[in-house]
């Protein structure tokens, strides 16, 4: 093994701290904390998991937490009410409705329902089109995530090959859109691609969401590649990313590991953009050398 591995973990702990430092700056200034609302729908193990943790993280970072548990069978207008009720609610600056939704909700339809100003998944199609335009609007808090762990670990992206694997809305295309706007040349990789090998052996950076485990190969890497690993696979009771590690840390230059890469980055930068928002909808400066 030759590749340093990107501590992701250690990254996301210090970023919450200087969001909760901010957070306490902007209480003072505010007269209130900023607040995020999650929202989960059903009882899937996992997502009740990360919900709690998100609820964690923003009470550790001296923001104000909202959890809203509905049963499986919520109907759709009475979803979309609690999201209009949330929307209306000044103490509240961030929504989240976690995702997957129950296959009888139009997820479309909810998050469409979500006020912008308060969109801290960046799924919204406003906050898609800001992005695709180059607007300043509220980013996923994954390909966020991604993007300060390789400005971290590179500093200046520009004029690299970049290749994201996988175009999903919550990932993949604003990733390559974020690559794109950090003046990266972007191959955007799916599951139609043609000799995809072949793309990845030019690439300086791999970003890799395909949702498969150990996808992505060692042998198709250019040596020295930095790879982020955004996978989150349960294989026999153990968690491992879309790449296969131990193949792919003999080649690349730097690599995230899974569990402590991203994932720990996506709840950091759902602190960070809570933050962004309740700075914006508080009129209130943020300064941004602090997070
Ligand atoms: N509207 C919406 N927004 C999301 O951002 C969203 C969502 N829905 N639905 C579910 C996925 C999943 N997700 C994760 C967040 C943190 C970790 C994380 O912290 N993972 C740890 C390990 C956690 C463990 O051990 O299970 C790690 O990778 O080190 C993982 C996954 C956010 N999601
Ligand atoms: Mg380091």
């Amino acid at each position: 093994m030759s590749a340093e591995i990107i501590d992701g973990k250690e990254f996301a702990a210090a970023l919450r701290a200087r969001v909760g430092e901010a957070a306490t700056a902007f209480e003072a200034a505010a007269g209130r904390k900023a607040g995020l609302a999650v929202v989960l729908v059903g009882d899937d193990p996992a997502s009740t998991v990360y919900v709690r943790s998100k609820g964690k993280a923003t009470v550790a970072a001296n923001m104000a937490s909202f959890e809203h548990r509905l049963p499986a069978d919520t109907d759709q207008a009475t979803l979309v009410a609690l999201v209009e009720q949330l929307n209306a609610d000044d103490a509240v600056d961030g929504i989240l409705v976690q995702l997957p939704l129950p296959k009888h909700l139009d997820e479309q339809a909810v998050v469409a329902a979500i006020d912008p100003a308060k969109d801290v998944d960046g799924l919204t199609p406003v906050s898609a089109g800001r992005l695709a335009l180059g607007i300043d609007g509220l980013v996923p808090c994954t390909p966020l995530g991604c993007l300060l762990l390789l400005q971290d670990q590179i500093g200046d992206l520009s004029g690299m090959d970049a290749i994201v694997i996988g175009r999903s809305i919550l990932v993949g295309k604003p990733m390559a859109a974020l690559l794109t706007a950090a003046n990266c040349t972007v191959t955007l990789a799916h599951s139609r691609t043609r000799d995809l090998a072949h793309h990845v052996a030019r690439a300086d950076i791999v970003v890799a969401a395909v949702g498969r485990a150990g996808f992505v190969k060692g042998e198709w890497l250019k040596p020295g590649a930095t790879v982020i690993d955004v996978g989150i696979n349960r294989v026999d009771g153990a968690l491992v990313g879309d790449v296969e590690f131990d193949s792919a840390a003999s080649v690349a230059g730097a690599i995230t590991p899974v569990p402590g890469g991203v994932g720990p980055m996506t709840i950091a930068c759902l602190l960070r953009n809570t933050l962004t928002a309740a700075h914006r909808r508080a009129g209130v400066t943020l300064d941004e050398a602090l997070v």
